[in-house]
């Protein structure tokens, strides 16, 4: 497919199998349903080795299901290619900010904008918190979360 034009979001976490997939699957849907989709490459990876090749965590395919977003993605680790491709690197919290930031140094003339997802919040939540030890409620926080900023960024993008 044609890659050359179109604006590039890369959306990132710790893991790569809880909230930045659950990121990358509800900006696919609402750039789907807004007729643009062929105007974008969306990508999600993690900052980390811990899952590289899983499957997204249950409890967000249960809670995607849920909410009738389609979900499918296999983890992997932010590459410095990621920092020269995408034009937005979007991450949950603190630690990924930092972790990306290191790398991202790394990385001679680099051109990636890395901000907090939750930066776009109408509703000013700041940090996308980590729902690994957590339960259904906390993964529907991070899926309502996800719906208000990407919404946010896909109108400021449009
Ligand atoms: N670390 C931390 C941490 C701290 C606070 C809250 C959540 C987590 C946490 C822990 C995870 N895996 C368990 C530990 C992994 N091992 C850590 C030592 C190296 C070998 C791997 C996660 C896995 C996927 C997505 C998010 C995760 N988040």
């Amino acid at each position: 497919m044609a890659t050359a034009g179109r604006k590039s979001v890369l959306f990132v976490c710790l893991g790569n199998i809880c909230r930045s997939p659950i990121a990358e699957a509800v900006f696919m849907k609402m750039a789907t349903d807004a007729g643009v989709i062929d105007k974008w490459r969306i990508d999600s990876a993690a900052t980390s080795t811990y899952e590289i090749g899983s499957s997204p965590d249950h409890r967000g395919q249960a809670c995607m299901k849920r909410h009738d977003v389609p979900m499918s993605h296999v983890a992997r680790q932010v590459t410095r290619e990621d920092f020269m491709n995408f034009e937005y690197i979007l991450c949950m919290d603190e630690n990924n900010l930092s972790e990306l930031n290191r790398k991202a140094k790394l990385v001679k003339g680099y051109k990636a904008k890395i901000e907090l997802l939750g930066s776009y919040d109408p509703e000013k939540q700041r940090i996308i918190k980590d729902p690994y030890y957590g339960s259904d409620e906390d993964f529907e926080k991070v899926y309502d979360q996800c719906v208000r900023c990407c919404k946010a960024f896909l109108e400021v993008n449009s």
